[in-house]
């Protein structure tokens, strides 16, 4: 009997064609549609990668003043996506509220059930638009305070914190922020996007494949990891008064201990990346940036300490989850409210790979090896 090979977790597996992304971990590199990722992090708008993400080009000027148009006017929560919200617990997950509010959305679209290009690319333009407000909304609410309306003389990101804390950030805040919106928009076959993918492989509408791709995202060996990190902190303990040398021997500490104990430490490693991840460097600069700004140095000794301790046991490096956290954390998201950021940004993603399956569809169903018992009889 010839042995059947498994590949378990599917790693190492190529499932399909993808022109969305290329993430090389040989040059560590990651390319959307060909630009390297650092460089559009470094110039573009997130509204200008979001149009690169779905079109595979650079927006003109005048596409990428349409698509501003369209989007400073489709920021507003439909109003039953706001009641849908407003059932929901203010302690369940962050993400339970996300993915309700897409199938909510989903629900409303009167186009649900039509998949043609040029419908599914107002669908995701207007998922795009409408999601910070659901983040925004959440937060709030969880801090018993009124919703603050969006502005249409913000960009994308300046109104993202405007809703979210209703006062104007700082140009070093705002820009930080876009930098992580444009890091996380996309990574090839991903999990969560691997899940979208067999949604719509099944002919499912975008709705239904972006509400389960929020679900894979949930887990902390996935998008939960960003969240997971501000734990890790927090079980450190993180302590204000502290120089940054005395918290960095601290967390590198209590990273020999959880080592040693065999734990898993979420925001290091990475399925594909075996040399470290190719934007960490950039979105810790923006990590950087922030700590200036809000004076925590104590914040980065943490980080250090975690990172050296990693690096000298294990030579596992950090993922693009671990600057992230703090990040969010120093710009004033509840810990909860990390992952759903990410979806704010891998929206686009998703989407482009939604439609970059239903062009080119067959139907995703991989076999198994059954190990049960033998045939047996009542
Ligand atoms: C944006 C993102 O989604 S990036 C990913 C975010 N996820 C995390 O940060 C979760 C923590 N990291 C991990 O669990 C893993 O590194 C994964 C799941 C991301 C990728 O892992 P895989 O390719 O499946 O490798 P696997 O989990 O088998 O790890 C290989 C070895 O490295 C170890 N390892 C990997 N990551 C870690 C970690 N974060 N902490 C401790 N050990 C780790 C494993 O224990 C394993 O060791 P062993 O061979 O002695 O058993
Ligand atoms: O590629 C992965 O497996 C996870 C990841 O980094 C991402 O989705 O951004």
């Amino acid at each position: 009997m010839t042995e059947t090979t498994v590949y378990k977790g599917l790693a190492g597996v190529v499932a399909d064609y993808t022109a969305v992304s290329k993430v090389n971990p040989e040059t560590n590199s990651l390319l959307y549609q060909g630009y390297p990722v650092q460089q559009l992090a470094a110039e573009l708008n997130f509204e200008a990668v979001a149009l690169l993400l779905w079109n595979g080009d650079l927006p003109s000027e005048d596409e990428l003043k349409e698509f501003v148009e369209f989007e400073r006017s489709h920021r507003t929560l439909e109003p039953n996506v706001r009641q849908a919200i407003d059932l929901l617990p203010t302690d369940c997950h962050p993400m339970d509220v996300g993915r309700t509010a897409v199938s909510v959305m989903g629900a409303n679209d009167p186009d649900s059930e039509k998949s043609d290009r040029a419908t599914e690319l107002v669908k995701a333009k207007k998922l795009f638009a409408a999601f910070p407000a659901v983040v925004a909304y959440d937060q709030r609410r969880r801090r018993g305070q009124d919703v603050v309306e969006p502005r249409d003389d913000l960009d994308y990101s300046q109104n993202f914190l405007w809703m979210t804390f209703g006062e104007e950030a700082p140009e070093e805040v705002v820009d930080a922020f876009r930098v992580s919106m444009v890091l996380y928009a996309e990574h090839s076959f991903n999990a969560s996007t691997f899940t979208a993918r067999v949604v719509t492989s099944t002919l499912a509408d975008l709705h239904s494949a972006v509400t389960a791709a929020i679900g894979a995202l949930k887990g902390s060996l996935h998008g939960g990891a960003n969240e997971a990190v501000m734990h890790t902190f927090e079980e450190i303990g993180i302590r204000k008064e502290e120089t940054r040398e005395e918290a960095a021997a601290r967390s590198k500490a209590w990273m020999e201990n959880a080592l040693a104990e065999k734990r898993k430490v979420m925001g290091f490693g990475h399925r594909v990346y075996k040399h470290g991840d190719s934007r960490v460097p950039t979105m810790k600069e923006a990590l950087d940036a922030m700590v200036e700004h809000y004076g925590r140095g104590e914040l980065m000794g943490l980080y250090d300490g975690l990172e050296a301790a990693m690096d000298e046991a294990k030579g596992i490096k950090p993922n693009l989850d671990y600057p992230a956290g703090p990040t969010y954390h120093l710009m004033g998201f509840d810990t909860e409210m990390f992952t759903p950021l990410f979806i704010a940004s891998r929206i686009t993603g998703w989407t482009a790979h939604i439609m970059e399956q239903r062009a080119n569809n067959a139907l995703i169903r991989p076999l198994s090896e059954y190990n049960g018992p033998d045939e047996r009889h009542l």
